[in-house]
Order: structure tokens, then C-alpha cells, then sequence
């Protein structure tokens, strides 16, 4: 039976022999699973295996044959676009000190707060059927549905908003060859004050390439009806996705940690964890900005590559440190990922390694507080 309805599914056939093998754990979630359709919401709410299970499904399932709807939501978290530079987007003194972690989307677009009070779309298409005004044309006729009252539509830019002006869901896509999809977001009951507190950069003076978000004032449904919520938002977005589609699909529970479900799964998510993926994937950049340090001005340019520092100037007057200990300090910083554990273990080693007066120790301790608070 599994079998069955998995080859429907056109899994791979050497997915299917593996799947095969766990037959009892699969059932739970393919067994009821129809032909054209399938919607599925993830047991987990940790963004990182929401995301691997979006990968997951972007790269092993056969999306020719059936669309696929994915609803998901996450404990807090910023999620930046995949052309972004986090640095720029967000106040990554603020999430380090929270614990909220930032992840890097495989989509373009821009930077966007999950908490439990903000539910995710994933609309897995063919690129024939790839149609972002018809998904959240299902979104707006759930919320109608369920409060026939409220303003919402959906805008040019794709974001949907309500009493024409407070945005309660933002888009983005990843188009591949030959399948496509299209995730969203929809603010229920989110933290606002969280929100706007994390998406200001903690750093001034960037100068790059990266895809700008395009900040917006937001609301949340629920404090425009009082009788929604997340799980009734999403089982109203799911039965306008069988009504829109003509379909008559359940919807299955997913658990994105079950590498015997989903082979392969945990790589996809410990890729996305990845030093390397979420900030060394940015876009070249440069950081150029002075600070006041003893009533001396110091001048900081300093340019970044794959999230490490290819070149660092200081411009600071050489009565406070001297010319060459300054040019000295710069190169030791030379290789080093931008941010705050490298930097304290390079100026830790830089210190112990240079022979300097108490004093520019001490200065250097200065000048390592003040660029720390840029990283
Ligand atoms: N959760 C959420 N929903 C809607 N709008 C938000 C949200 N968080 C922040 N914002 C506002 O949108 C702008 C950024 O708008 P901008 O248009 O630049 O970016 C987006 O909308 C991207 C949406 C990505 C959706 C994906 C779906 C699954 S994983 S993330 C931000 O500055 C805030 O003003």
C-alpha cells in the first residue's frame, strides 16, 4: 500500500527501496495521501528543520504530478533572504543575547520575524503552475471565511495587507528548472515589539551589495479579530487549498527530524546551520565607521568576503597607538570570520604574541570593545 502511493508520489527509486524499509513509520504520513495533492504541517517548530524540509521536498519529491502545501511555524527567529547580508538586517547583539537564532533561506527577498503567532506557506508547484496571486488568493479567501469582515487583499509586490495599509504576510520564491515554489508568511499573533526590536542593524556604516529588505508597517490579525488564531488560520488555509485546487487532501503531520522518514534530512539541516551558509554566504561588503575612544577619533574600514575580513584599515592618531603596532593589530585581523569569537581569540593572541606597553594594551582592549559591537 505504501509502495503504492508512494510511487505516486514518483519518489526516486532509490528513495523508495530505503522508504521502503520503514514502511510502519512512513504510513503516518503518506498512507492517506491523494494523487494530485498533498498537504502537510511540520511537528517541529525549529526553523532550521522547517527549512531542510522544504529543501527536502524541493529535491525529492516530483512536483510534475502534484502540488504540495506545507504549513509551518517556528519558535522566535529571523529569516533572511538568500542575497542578504545579516549584518545589515538585523541587531545581532540583540538575537546572540535572546538566543534567537538567525537562518538564511534558499529564497530571495528579504528579512522577516517567526514566532508560534506567525504561520509559513510553502505552495510546491511545477513552474507551469507556479502562481503566487492564486496561492495568496487562498490565504485571503481563508481569512475571509473565517472573518468576513476584514480588509485584506493582496498587493503587486505580493505582500498581503490589511485596511490597506498594515502588512500581515510577506513573500518570496525559489524558481527552480522545472519546479517552483512560493512560501509566505501571515502574522496571527506575533511579537511586534520583538519584531522591530531585532530587524535594526546593530551595525553602522555598511556599504554593500545585498538585497535590501523593505521595511513595512505590520499588524496582527488577531488584534483585529480576537477570535483567530494559528491552528484555526491554518486549517482554514488548508480547506481553501483543496476548494482552490479541487483536491480533497488531509492534512498530514511531518516530523523534519526523522531522518528515517525523510533520508537525508539531517545534513540538509546541519547545511543551514552552517557558519558557512547563514552569514558566509553574504555578499561582499565593507564596514566603514569611526568611534570616539579616550576623546581620539578612530577611523575603521574594514571589508568583508564569505563573512571573513579581507582588509582592515584604522586611521587613529599616533600618539595613542603608534603607526606600525596599528598596522600591526589590522593584518593579525586578516582571515578571520567578522565575528565576536574569532575576533576576541585573535586579539587575545595578538596581545599575547606583540610586545607592547601596558598602555597599548590597554588601548587595544579599546579599540577591540568598540569594532566588537559592529560584528
Ligand atoms: N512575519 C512577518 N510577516 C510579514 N511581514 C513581516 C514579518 N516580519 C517582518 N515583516 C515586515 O516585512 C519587512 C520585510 O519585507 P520584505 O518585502 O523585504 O521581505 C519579505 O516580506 C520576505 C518574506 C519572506 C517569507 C518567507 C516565508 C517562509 S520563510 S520567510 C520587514 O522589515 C517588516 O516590516
Amino acid at each position: 500500500m505504501i509502495l503504492r502511493t508512494l510511487s505516486r508520489m514518483s519518489v526516486t527509486t532509490r528513495d523508495l527501496s530505503r522508504l521502503a524499509r520503514h514502511e510502519s513509520t512512513l504510513k503516518s504520513c503518506f498512507d492517506e495521501s491523494g494523487g494530485e495533492g498533498l498537504i502537510l504541517k511540520s511537528s517541529s517548530t525549529d526553523i532550521f528543520q522547517n527549512l531542510a524540509l522544504e529543501d527536502w521536498i524541493h529535491d525529492r519529491v516530483d512536483l510534475q504530478s502534484r502540488s504540495v502545501l506545507f504549513l509551518w511555524r517556528n519558535a522566535p527567529a529571523v529569516v533572511i533572504g538568500r542575497h542578504q547580508n545579516p549584518w545589515q538586517e538585523c541587531n545581532l547583539e540583540l538575537l546572540r543575547r535572546t538566543g534567537i537564532p538567525v537562518a538564511r533561506r534558499r529564497s530571495g527577498g528579504g528579512t522577516v520575524y517567526h514566532d508560534l503567532g506567525n504561520i509559513n506557506m510553502t505552495f510546491f508547484t511545477s513552474k507551469k503552475k507556479y502562481d503566487r496571486m492564486r496561492n495568496l488568493g487562498v490565504v485571503t479567501g481563508a481569512l475571509k471565511a473565517l472573518s468576513p469582515n476584514l480588509d485584506v487583499c493582496a498587493t503587486e509586490r505580493f505582500d498581503i495587507i490589511l485596511n490597506g495599509c498594515y502588512k500581515i504576510s510577506g513573500t518570496a520564491a525559489r524558481l527552480g528548472r522545472k519546479t517552483a515554489y512560493h512560501h509566505c508568511t501571515l502574522l496571527c499573533s506575533a511579537d511586534r515589539s520583538i519584531l522591530s526590536s531585532v530587524l535594526k542593524s546593530s551595525c553602522t556604516g555598511i556599504k554593500s551589495n545585498a538585497t535590501p529588505s523593505v521595511p513595512s508597517p505590520v499588524t496582527n490579525l488577531s488584534d483585529h479579530d480576537p477570535s483567530l488564531n494559528p491552528s484555526s488560520l491554518m486549517d482554514a488555509i488548508a480547506s481553501c487549498y483543496n476548494k482552490e485546487f479541487d483536491l480533497d487532501c488531509p492534512v498530514l503531520t511531518v516530523d523534519p527530524g526523522s531522518e528515517v522518514m525523510m533520508p537525508g534530512i539531517h545534513k540538509m539541516t546541519s547545511d543551514l546551520k552552517n557558519w558557512d551558509w547563514v552569514y558566509g554566504k553574504t555578499p561582499k561588503f565593507s564596514v566603514c565607521t569611526s568611534f570616539m575612544v579616550d576623546n581620539t577619533n578612530v577611523g575603521l574600514e574594514i571589508e568583508i568576503k564569505n563573512g571573513v575580513v579581507e582588509s582592515c584599515i584604522m586611521d587613529v592618531h599616533h600618539d595613542w597607538l603608534p603607526a606600525d603596532f596599528v598596522k600591526e593589530f589590522c593584518s593579525s585581523l586578516i582571515g578571520i570570520r567578522f565575528c565576536p569569537n574569532e575576533f576576541a581569540v585573535a586579539v587575545a593572541a595578538f596581545i599575547r604574541t606583540t610586545s607592547s606597553s601596558p598602555q597599548h594594551t590597554q588601548n587595544t582592549l579599546r579599540l577591540y570593545e568598540n569594532i566588537v559591537s559592529v560584528m
